[in-house]
Parts: structure tokens; C-alpha cells; sequence
């Protein structure tokens, strides 16, 4: 059966959008060539330096843990494809599966929910269009509240959306708080576990 390279497994709480404080198994896969500068795991980028690990084996750190769900991030996920992984943990595990991803490349695999968070650094693949359940716009600056918009129009109307300002910028959190004031189409995502340093 088909293995993928894997930075880590973690068992923790989804931190961030939607399903914040769900208890969640994150499986990291390696390979991302997005190169956004404000990446927060860089150490994902290489597609060669993990070990590669089988969909068994993968299915096994869940199952050992029990969690209410399991999030497929990376790295960039898409880089993979991922019709093995999800048909296995599947299979396997019975949980819902999540995916992070910024949409760089041609979509893949069957999820239960899609977290779609595009990058100016490299255009999005238009066959997520279909499957995006989460808009999660990482927020730098002023220009990114403006450039989050355009992506809001893109997704259709019922994606719940999120700006997601950088976790240790109190003035990107303050732009953003403010912007959300005056568009309250848009909600606030916070990486919580960061602030409770847990992975
Ligand atoms: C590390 S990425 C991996 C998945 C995929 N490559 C992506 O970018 O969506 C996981 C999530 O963290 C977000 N993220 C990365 N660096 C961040 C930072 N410095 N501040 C806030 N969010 C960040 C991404 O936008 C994405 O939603
Ligand atoms: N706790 C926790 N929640 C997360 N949600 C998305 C994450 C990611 O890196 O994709 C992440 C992460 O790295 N940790
Ligand atoms: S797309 Fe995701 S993993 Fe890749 S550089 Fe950007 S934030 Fe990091
Ligand atoms: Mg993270």
C-alpha cells in the first residue's frame, strides 16, 4: 500500500477555525513549495527528509489514541495524492477526516470537511472551488484584509470564513479585530494552542 513522507503526528486540540477545541489526531505531511515567509512549520518544506510511513501504520497512531477526528495538514497536502490516505484511514479508522490546505495544487482525496487558506505566493488550483467547507485567510498586514476579499467572493456564499492574523503580532490582531468590526461577514480565528503550548 502507498506510504507518505510524515514530519509528525500529534494528538491535540484543532487550535484553529471552525472546529477549534475539538480533540484531533494531525497527521504532517512533508513537501510544500507555497514558500510563504510567515510559515510557522518551514521544517515541512522538504519532500525527501521524513520518513515514509504506510496508511497502516498511520491508522494505528489513531486508533491508539481514540480521537473525535483526524486532520491531514502539512506541509501541503495536496503535493500528495491523497486518494490512498483518505480511503484507508477510512476504512480503518471510521473518523472524520479534515484537510488543511492553501489549494496550490489539484484537489484529491474524500474528506468531511475542507479548511481552504490560499497564499499570494502561489495561485490556488480552481478544482477546490467545489469541496471548500472553511475560508482561513492568513492575515500579515492591512493588505491581506484587502486581498482576503477577493477570495471571500471566490468561495461560495455558505463557506464560513475566517481571518487569521499572526499569533504574536498584537498589532496584526488589533487590524484585524477592527476589520471584523466593519465586515462582519468575517469571523476571528486565533491559533489557540499556541498560546497554551500545546502542538
Ligand atoms: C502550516 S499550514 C499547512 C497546510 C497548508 N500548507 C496551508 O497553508 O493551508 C497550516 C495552517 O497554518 C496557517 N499558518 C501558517 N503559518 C501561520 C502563521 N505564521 N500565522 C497564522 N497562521 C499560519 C496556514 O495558513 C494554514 O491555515
Ligand atoms: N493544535 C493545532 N491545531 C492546528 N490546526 C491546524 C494546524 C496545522 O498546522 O495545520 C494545527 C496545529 O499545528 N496544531
Ligand atoms: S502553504 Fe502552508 S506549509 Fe506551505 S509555506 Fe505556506 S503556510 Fe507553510
Ligand atoms: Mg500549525
Amino acid at each position: 500500500m502507498k506510504s507518505y513522507p510524515i514530519v509528525e503526528t500529534f494528538h491535540s486540540i484543532q487550535g484553529e477555525g471552525y472546529w477549534m477545541g475539538r480533540n484531533a489526531f494531525f497527521i504532517r505531511l512533508g513537501g510544500c513549495d507555497v514558500g510563504c515567509w510567515f510559515c510557522d512549520t518551514k521544517e515541512s518544506w522538504p519532500m525527501d527528509k521524513h520518513p515514509q510511513y504506510s496508511v497502516e501504520q498511520l491508522a494505528q497512531e489513531v486508533l491508539a489514541v481514540n480521537p473525535s477526528m483526524v486532520v491531514i495538514t502539512g506541509g501541503e497536502p495536496l503535493m500528495h495524492d491523497l486518494h490512498e490516505l483518505t480511503e484507508g484511514l477510512r476504512a480503518l479508522c471510521g473518523l472524520p477526516l479534515h484537510l488543511e490546505t492553501s489549494g496550490a495544487y489539484p484537489f484529491s482525496g474524500t474528506f468531511d470537511w475542507v479548511t481552504f487558506s490560499p497564499k499570494r505566493f502561489k495561485s490556488p488550483d480552481s478544482s477546490i472551488g467545489d469541496y471548500v467547507n472553511e475560508l482561513k485567510v492568513v492575515i500579515t498586514g492591512a493588505e491581506d484584509l484587502e486581498w482576503a476579499q477577493k477570495y471571500a467572493q471566490w468561495v461560495d456564499d455558505k463557506v464560513v470564513k475566517f481571518l487569521q492574523p499572526e499569533w504574536n503580532s498584537s498589532e496584526t490582531i488589533d487590524l484585524t479585530v477592527k476589520f471584523i468590526l466593519h465586515h462582519p461577514e468575517w469571523r476571528m480565528s486565533l491559533q489557540t494552542h499556541k498560546f497554551l503550548g500545546w502542538p
